[in-house]
């Protein structure tokens, strides 16, 4: 696990730069910095605490599972989102109706990840637009429950609710981003956040036109 969660302080400088870098000129969505954009949020999230350790370790398997795709035989087809989808379709080489032979595709461990792209995006936005008295952990709530919540147990939504109780203030969040002033913070934020839509925005419709929106 050292080699994908690295003990480094964390910047919300780097997601940014890190989805911004993950977009190609055709708007495809390269694989590589995808995946490095979850390194570093999840190195962020550990750095808020060991409550966090049953999220921590889901995403980081599912990040390993993409870096051994890239690393794999057929790694090179794996360096965008776009040619994954086309490379393990025309393989078959995705479970679409049940688990079965292929528990690790690239696109049903892509489609957990983009699922939580999705509450990141709302997190994130309901973040910049608080006030200073904001709760992180009320924030964190909502955006779950509009949209992973959907996607999780009855256990998973306790665990992950209970979980977020434990965030700290708008105030300490904001310095453990290690961005500058709160002010800065919201600008980073507003400049971040337009490409983490994009981004999930191209894998969403991708995802729809090929029927994997609701892999198992
Ligand atoms: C900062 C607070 C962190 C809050 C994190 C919110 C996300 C909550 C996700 C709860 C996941 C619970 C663990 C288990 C999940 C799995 O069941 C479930 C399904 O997988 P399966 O089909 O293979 O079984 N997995 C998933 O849905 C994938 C979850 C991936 C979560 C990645 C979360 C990274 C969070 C990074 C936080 C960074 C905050 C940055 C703010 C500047």
């Amino acid at each position: 696990m050292a080699d994908v969660v690295e003990d480094q302080k964390f910047s919300l400088k780097e997601v940014l730069d890190t989805f911004q870098s993950c977009l190609t000129d055709n708007k495809e969505i390269l694989i590589d910095q995808y995946v490095a954009g979850w390194r570093g949020l999840v190195r962020f999230m550990n750095s808020l605490g060991t409550i966090f350790s049953f999220i921590s370790k889901d995403a980081v398997g599912k990040i390993q599972i993409m870096a051994n795709h890239r690393k794999g035989g057929h790694g090179e087809q794996y360096e965008t989102v776009q040619s994954m989808v086309k490379y393990e379709l025309a393989h078959g080489l995705v479970d679409l109706t049940k688990r079965a032979d292929h528990p690790e595709s690239g696109c049903r461990t892509t489609l957990r990840l983009h699922r939580a792209l999705r509450w990141l995006e709302l997190f994130l936005e309901r973040l910049r637009t608080s006030g200073e008295d904001g709760k992180t952990s009320a924030m964190c709530a909502e955006a779950y429950n509009e949209s992973l919540a959907h996607h999780h147990s009855w256990i998973i939504r306790k665990a992950s609710l209970m979980a977020f109780c434990a965030l700290p203030g708008r105030a300490t969040f904001f310095e453990v981003m290690n961005v500058g002033t709160p002010d800065q913070v919201v600008t980073m934020l507003g400049e971040a956040l337009p490409l983490i839509a994009e981004v999930y925005q191209i894998t969403e419709e991708l995802y729809a036109k090929n029927n994997l929106l609701d892999l198992p």
